[in-house]
């Protein structure tokens, strides 16, 4: 569903941020994304839905070039790609479900759907997802009000209001404490799986990322240096991501998504979908 060949960025300050990725991802696949600070993630993921523009190379979703595209084909490519980013936030002063009915107009200017009316179906469609993310009777608080793993409840439901194919995500977890980090992590993952959505999670947390992601994407200075299954990620493959360190603490630490309890819900969406992407 997602073809990316050849991409290369090169921002205007002469920074090599991709240098040459190349990767595909089927229906229902979910992948993490990590890699030392400067390797290239946010690029790479703002380049798939052209926040960012690439200077070379192919993004294919769903089978369409998405590089000649622009305006109104722009905007409906776009909307079947949900994004969890931090800049994209919830609006402070609004209600959560004003801020998750702003979310169902995907990339309008807000105060443009602001002024809309949302019919019947949007609403029933939000009060069901704020359940599902266990938000439900919150609709009226203020976004100000939330703690941090409600607000990236919020943020999940939002993306969901616009029923998209492909979510990307960048750093879900990154404010988020442990028992947080989890919940967030498992609820992304079911999601996921109901609906059949494929995802790019970028995360810093390797330990989180390993035991919950079936698949991993190691970046380095704009390069993948691994790609694979979660229990690969062994010592000397974060030597290739991360550069040298005693990494043996850390693996002790990791229990991949190969001998984890998540890895039957992890691996649901992919092994249902065994088919080839378009
Ligand atoms: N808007 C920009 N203008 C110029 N250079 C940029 C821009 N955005 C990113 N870069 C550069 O591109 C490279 C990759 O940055 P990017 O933010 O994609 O990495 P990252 O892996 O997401 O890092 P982090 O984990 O710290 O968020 C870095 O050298 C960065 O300085």
């Amino acid at each position: 569903m997602l073809h990316i060949h050849a991409l290369e960025k090169r921002y205007a300050t002469g920074d090599r941020a991709l240098k040459g990725i190349s990767l595909d991802l089927a229906p229902g696949e979910i992948v993490g994304l990590i890699g030392p600070s400067g390797a290239g993630k946010s690029s790479l993921i703002r380049c798939i839905n052209r926040l960012v523009t690439p200077s070379a190379g192919q993004v294919a979703f769903l089978g369409r070039d998405m590089n000649p595209l622009s305006g109104r084909q722009l905007r409906a490519a776009r909307r079947e790609i949900g994004m969890i980013f931090q800049e994209y936030a919830l609006v402070e002063r609004l209600t959560v479900m004003e801020n998750l009915l702003s979310g169902r107009l995907g990339y309008t200017a807000f105060w443009a759907s602001w002024f809309r009316r949302f019919d019947a179906a949007d609403i029933s469609r939000a009060y069901e997802l704020l359940a599902r993310v266990g938000l439900a009777g919150m609709e009226n608080k203020r976004a100000d009000a939330l703690s941090g793993g409600q607000r990236q409840r919020v943020g999940i439901a939002r993306a969901l209001m616009q029923q998209p194919r492909l979510l990307l995500i960048d750093e879900p977890t990154a404010s988020l404490d442990p028992k947080t980090s989890r919940q967030i992590m498992r609820l992304l993952l079911e999601l996921c799986r109901e609906h059949q959505l494929a995802a790019i999670i970028n995360i810093h947390d390797v330990v989180l990322a390993t035991e919950f992601l079936p698949r991993i994407i190691g970046l380095r200075s704009g390069q993948i240096v691994y790609d694979g299954p979660a229990a690969g990620v062994d010592e000397s493959a974060l030597t290739r991501i991360y550069g040298d360190e005693d990494w043996s603490a850390l693996t002790q630490r990791m229990e991949p998504a190969a001998a984890s309890p998540h890895r039957a819900e992890a691996l649901a969406p992919t092994a249902a979908l065994a088919v080839a992407s378009s």
